[in-house]
């Protein structure tokens, strides 16, 4: 799916499809709706953060996805913060695939702007193990592996636009970050504007949070090395077998 091609960026951080592609109307996350997750409380309101289009395709690959059990979203990640907070999204963790100890992983790509995506990793008694901030720009592919929550923060001062494949069907849960205010660490703008990372004081263990650059990073499907993650899925969709 290509930015200015099958579909355009309104100012309001809405999209405009192109004839022949199937979106939704986008599902609205508002302050009101992060606010367990946020560093500070701040005082509810329904100001958009981010829209969330899921199930976009061209016409002519909606039996592809359907056939495969896997679904292309697009979401817009607004800029600014709240009070000090860059905006970020709710996060999330993938529950089991059915008869495995695996839970569902996912791939994310930029499609514009910035991300930093946090991966976090539990043990069983909800405290955090292990957190990485992979850092993303444009064109930049990460693979969500399984066990890792995680949080997509808009660190730039431009809306993030980003797609991410999935299995169609499980539903996310929540619990895990909403129980200690969001990841082990969160985003804050600095003195001098630039962002720093601030420890959730909520998690009783202490650990180290681990840089990456997105383009370090390994990907299992190799195809996406050269190709959107759109293109990817409609030339070789049983390389994505891996997300099911
Ligand atoms: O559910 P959250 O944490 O608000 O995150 C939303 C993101 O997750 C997805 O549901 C896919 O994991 C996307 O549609 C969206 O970008």
């Amino acid at each position: 799916m290509i930015l200015g091609k099958h579909f355009t960026l309104e100012a309001s951080g809405l999209l405009t499809f192109a004839g022949g592609v199937l979106a939704p109307e986008p599902d609205i996350r508002r302050l009101a709706d992060v606010l367990p997750v946020l560093y500070a409380d701040v005082p509810p309101s329904d100001r958009p953060l981010y829209y969330m289009y899921r199930g976009v395709c061209l016409e002519k690959d909606r039996e592809l996805y359907q056939q495969h059990d896997i679904r292309y979203d697009i979401t817009v990640v607004l800029p600014g913060t709240i009070g000090k907070e860059y905006i970020k999204t709710v996060g999330h963790f993938h529950p089991l695939k059915p008869h495995s100890s695996e839970t569902y992983p996912e791939y994310y790509e930029v499609l514009d702007g910035e991300a930093i995506y946090l991966l976090q990793k539990n043990n069983r008694s909800g405290e955090v193990e292990e957190i990485m901030a992979v850092e993303a720009k444009k064109g930049d592919k990460v693979f969500i592996p399984p066990a890792y929550g995680h949080v997509t923060i808009n660190p730039g001062s431009q809306p993030l636009v980003m797609v991410n494949l999935i299995e169609s069907h499980f539903s996310s849960l929540y619990g895990p970050f909403r129980e200690k205010r969001g990841a082990a660490y969160y985003y804050l703008e600095g003195e001098d504007g630039k962002g720093d990372f601030v420890k959730n004081t909520h998690y009783q263990n202490s650990v180290a949070l681990k840089m990456v650059a997105a383009p370090n990073l390994s990907q299992p499907v190799s195809i996406v090395k050269n190709k959107s993650l759109y293109e990817a899925f409609v030339a070789e969709p049983e390389a994505f077998k891996i997300l099911k």
